[in-house]
């Protein structure tokens, strides 16, 4: 029998090598996920197998960029198996087994060792401890934010239309908008504004400007034929160009400035809209396709905040996970004349808040009021 230091000496340099480097990627990927989740590695994993498998080292936009397909071709050849999870801005996922046996043969033939699916990239595997909540949870929820409204109530004022221009009219805006030189720069995006000037450092509405682009009359005469009572004539556009995994952080449009209609036209990339009630702190997703019209007003206007996260995918409610790419969105406004909001929700309104310091008001859900700092919504 030969032992392991003898063993070691039949290694030619480059296997050594090899498994030097793969000891340091263990490692190192160990190391993340303990630093993340902050505890240690046996209160992560658990020693005995259990159903459930957490491939340390497999998130979706990382290093490798593995997808949910790979991650089911990968699976789905083993028995008893129910399903993946990747995860968003987490370094590991998890694949679920109907059974401690099933999973422990999976583990067995995959752990430590280079996949073929994933392009030679090697997996490391260890069984999730069941008394560790926050995996549980992502286990158990499939997902910590739900991804749609569907099957969920309505929000009173939310409304989606699909396909609200078409795929032509959709390309001559968006080479309209992508020739413009006028661009403000923001931290991460990019905006464009018309009909009012946006002053972004005292994030006040300013004096009629820049006349809206020829291309805006199509969407005014689509506008005026979607069957939505009392839709008044926009006043204001913000043309925001999203770069790949930017965002917009949660707010809430001005009430004093802006009137009750908020209109939000998609173009290029779909994205998920993180809508959150900021007097019960229910969080709702609405997937945002291309060429779709969100409309929000009421409820979805005033008492929800909005925003749209800084990643480059978004989990669907299937699981899947989707990539994003560039965005443009044409926000459309109405101002008030006389800047005083009668919305029905006075204590969340900026006409009762608007003197106090910003950082008392919870996720920033006042924006475009003035501020100390330079913003970046
Ligand atoms: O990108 C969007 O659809 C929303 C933009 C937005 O919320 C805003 O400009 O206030
Ligand atoms: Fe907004």
């Amino acid at each position: 029998m030969m032992t392991s230091a003898e063993s070691a000496i039949l290694l030619t340099r480059n296997e050594a090598r090899k498994l030097r480097k793969l000891q340091t990627k263990k490692l190192q990927a160990y190391e993340t996920v303990t630093k993340f989740e902050k505890v240690t590695c046996s209160e992560l994993f658990s020693a005995v197998p259990t159903q459930y498998l957490c491939l340390i080292n497999v998130n979706f936009g990382g290093v490798g960029n593995v997808t949910t397909e790979q991650l089911i071709k990968i699976f789905n050849s083993f028995k008893g198996y129910i399903g993946v999870r990747l995860t968003h801005g987490k370094p590991y996922s998890f694949v679920m087994f109907d059974s401690v046996s099933t999973a422990l043969c999976a583990q067995k033939i995959l752990h430590e060792k280079p996949n073929e699916i994933l392009n030679g990239r090697v997996l490391f595997i260890e069984f999730v401890n069941l008394k560790y909540q926050n995996f549980m949870n992502q286990i158990e929820e499939g997902s910590s934010t739900p991804t749609s409204t569907n099957g969920k109530r309505n929000i009173p004022g939310l409304f989606l239309i699909e396909n609200f221009i078409t795929d032509e009219l959709s390309e001559s805006i968006l080479n309209n908008i992508y020739s413009n030189t006028g661009w403000i720069l923001l931290q991460h995006r990019k905006v464009l504004h018309y009909g009012h000037k946006f002053d972004y450092d005292t994030n006040q509405v300013g004096e009629p400007s820049h006349e809206f682009p020829s291309f805006m009359n199509s969407i005014f005469d689509k506008l005026k034929k979607i069957n939505y009572p009392l839709l008044p004539e926009m006043e204001q556009l913000s043309i925001l160009h999203y770069p790949t995994g930017t965002g917009i952080p949660p707010h809430i449009d001005c009430h004093s400035s802006f009137g009750e209609f908020i209109m939000s036209i998609s173009l290029g990339s779909p994205v998920i809209m993180e809508l959150k009630n900021v007097k019960t702190g229910e969080v709702m997703n609405i997937d945002l396709p291309d060429r779709s019209l969100l409309i929000l007003s009421n409820e979805a206007r005033y008492v929800w905040s909005h925003s749209i996260r800084a990643r480059k995918s978004d989990q669907l409610d299937n699981g899947q996970v989707r990539e994003r790419g560039p965005r443009i969105s044409l926000t459309l406004r109405t101002l008030n004349p006389d800047k005083i909001c009668k919305c029905s929700w006075p204590e969340l309104c900026d006409r009762n808040i608007i003197h106090l310091e910003l950082n008392q008001t919870p996720n920033s859900i006042i924006s475009f009021i003035p501020r100390k700092k330079k913003t970046t919504n």
